[in-house]
């Protein structure tokens, strides 16, 4: 029933519905899907198979279902039944009042929990009311479609052509339906005659691998254009007066050099600025741009400690100018310091994971950025996943005005992601963290080898699997070497990620996660990985690995990869460490599960970590209620 009912509630989008799930709604939900099919002429959604629940592999040779181990990564997922004592019917206040004679301390007894009560305590994020959520959900059902936003034709072009190629049946995201109209609007207003700026202050808030990139990208190279248009026509009247001039004064005054030998007015003096925190996202980031100024014809330059000094020089002062620079903020702060002009002509500065640049370790170069682009901007952008409470008091504090832009689901984990417990202090780890990751690794592994492709080439006939692509989210960047080292002890294909690796071996790190290309190894025997050999507890302490899981890859890493990196290939996050908070569970588990894709996250929980938390994240997950 647990199943029908998650299925049913995520066709028609009843969400907030979904705790107080009832035979009748169920009812409901389902004429709501036939009617919904009936005008739009949808195709039926996939319904699940009955053998979910069985465990995958051969048949056992007398046919009895076989158990499902229930302390696995898998454990728990994919249930046919209800477990019902989970989710208990909430009797009304007039029941409670009946049932307990008007009593109070019995009604006190009588009442369930509140829910999130562990997550209450640490209270992380900051809360969005759902009547708000609700009318901001209505508010942009009636967007369907880029054609609809008053982008520049040329933009709206490039969306299909160049940044959503290969995508058929492209809309945008909620964010994007949100955000771009708001972003647009304000640029109107920007522009007035009257010559009065004033400083637009927004900050986009949605949910992880929601489309987040083009929601604020559109719109500022929108802007860039139009702007550039202006300058264009300003550069052409002031050279004519010159021109007048000089012919008027021709018989006096020496010939002026000609103004083609000038550096671009924008020559280390960019209009847009987007900040993010890593290298990593500089490359994402400034990717996108340069495949939209393909169609846009814009000049972008991305800069970050990844690249020499000469480099970074090169592309900043570029003689024909530079329209978009993507940096991180301390690299663009120190070179401010030197070069104080450098924001002189930016109207419009994003701050991509602002929930991450305005923190302790960041705020000081960011703040610092945002007061000297302040007398220039027309508007500042803030972006992120998640409000933090101490982003939301900062934000306040120094820019009450800020217009806040939020989608319905933010905070809350898909539903399409499914949240998997593995107990560490249980048989077979018996406390051995590592064993239990290896092992979640190798059942990840196992399962995907009943995926077989068969590849034909004239008579040859090949075997090939998918490889897996894994993040193992640790909280301490010593235990990222540690980790991938037992792992790889254990014949599975891991590296290790952290702030020591050097950054120039990020980016080829991070290409084989982030690639939505799918890669297939060839393999010989099924034995190799489905074979009967397989036992954590005999693996165990061997130093080198008798057998081998050539399907998988694993990335070891902290914080580090969690945010804003569009790992697109990735189907399993193994979150190592339970979370400090619920804003590193949103990120952590953000990394699968994107766009629209389905995704597992499979936590080890051991001695001291609290199991009260995991278990409220992932009744909220089950519920697709906002974390607090
Ligand atoms: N309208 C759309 N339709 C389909 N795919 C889209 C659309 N917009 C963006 N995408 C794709 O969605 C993926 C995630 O986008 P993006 O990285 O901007 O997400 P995000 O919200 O910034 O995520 P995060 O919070 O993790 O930083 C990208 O691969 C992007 O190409």
């Amino acid at each position: 029933m647990r199943s029908t009912a998650r299925h049913v509630c995520l066709l028609c989008e009843y969400r907030a519905s979904i705790s107080s799930f009832s035979p009748r709604l169920l009812q409901s939900c389902q004429q709501t899907r036939a009617l919904a099919q009936a005008q739009r002429r949808i195709p039926s959604r996939m319904s699940l198979s009955p053998k979910v629940s069985r465990p995958v592999g051969r048949a056992r040779p007398d046919d009895r279902p076989e158990r499902r181990r229930t302390n696995s990564p898998f454990g728990g997922l994919n249930q046919t039944r209800a477990d019902f004592r989970r989710s208990p019917h909430r009797p009304s206040d007039a029941q409670i009042k009946r049932t307990t004679g008007g009593r109070e301390s019995a009604q006190k007894e009588k009442r369930p929990r509140e829910p999130f009560k562990a997550l209450r305590m640490q209270r992380a994020l900051s809360a969005i009311p759902y009547e708000r959520r609700n009318s901001i959900k209505q508010k942009i059902h009636e967007v369907e479609s880029f054609d609809d936003f008053n982008l520049l034709p040329i933009v709206k072009e490039a969306v299909a052509t160049q940044a959503l190629s290969g995508l058929v049946d492209i809309s945008p995201t909620p964010v994007q339906r949100l955000a771009i109209p708001a972003l647009l609007g304000n640029q109107k207003r920007s522009h007035d005659p009257d010559g009065r700026r004033e400083m637009e202050q927004i900050l986009i808030a949605a949910e992880t691998g929601s489309g987040k990139t083009l929601a604020y990208l559109l719109p500022v190279l929108d802007a860039v254009k139009h702007i550039e248009a202006i300058d264009v026509e300003e550069e052409v009247r002031r050279k004519a007066e010159e021109d007048s001039k000089r012919r008027d004064n021709s018989g006096f005054e020496l010939e002026a050099p000609p103004l083609s030998n000038a550096p671009h007015p924008t020559t280390g003096r960019p209009r847009a600025i987007i900040l993010v925190p890593t290298s990593e996202l500089v490359t994402q980031v400034g990717n996108v741009a340069k495949m939209l100024s393909h169609k846009i014809k814009f000049r972008s330059a991305l800069i970050s400690a990844a690249y020499t000094g000469k480099v970074i020089r090169n592309r900043l002062f570029a003689p024909t100018g530079v329209d978009l620079l993507v940096c991180t903020p301390h690299l663009l702060a120190s070179i401010a310091e030197s070069d104080p002009n450098i924001m002189s002509r930016v109207s419009h500065l994003v701050i991509d994971e602002a929930d991450s640049l305005l923190d302790r370790s960041f705020a000081p170069s960011t703040s610092a950025i945002i007061d000297k682009a302040t007398p220039s901007l027309r508007q500042l952008i803030l972006c992120s996943a998640t409000i933090p409470r101490s982003l939301d008091n900062y934000l306040r504090n120094r820019f009450p005005d800020m217009r806040r832009l939020v989608t319905p689901n933010l905070h809350a984990i898909p539903r399409r992601v499914q949240l998997g417990v593995v107990d560490v202090d249980k048989e077979p780890y018996r406390g051995n963290k590592n064993l239990a990751c290896a092992d979640t690794i190798w059942s990840i592994g196992k399962q995907a080898a009943e995926h077989v492709i068969s590849h034909t080439r004239g008579s040859e006939q090949t075997e090939r699997i998918v490889i897996k692509r894994i993040l193992v989210f640790v909280n301490e960047r010593e235990k990222t070497e540690e980790v991938a080292e037992f792992l790889n002890s254990k014949g599975i294909d891991s590296i290790a990620l952290n702030r020591d690796t050097p950054e120039q071996r990020h980016q080829e790190t991070l290409g084989a996660f982030t690639s939505s290309e799918p890669e297939s190894v060839k393999i010989t025997t099924p034995d190799e990985i489905t074979g009967p050999n397989y036992s954590p507890n005999r693996i165990a302490g061997r130093p080198v690995p008798k057998r081998h899981l050539p399907n998988t890859k694993v990335l070891v890493t902290t914080d580090l990869g969690s945010r804003g990196i569009d790992t697109v290939a990735v189907r399993h996050v193994i979150l190592y460490d339970v979370p400090h908070s619920t804003i590193d569970f949103i990120h952590r588990l953000g990394r699968t599960g994107r766009m629209g894709r389905r995704g597992r996250g499979i936590v080890l929980v051991g001695k001291g970590d609290r199991r009260d938390v995991v278990k409220e994240v992932k009744d909220g997950m089950f519920r697709g209620q906002a974390l607090i």
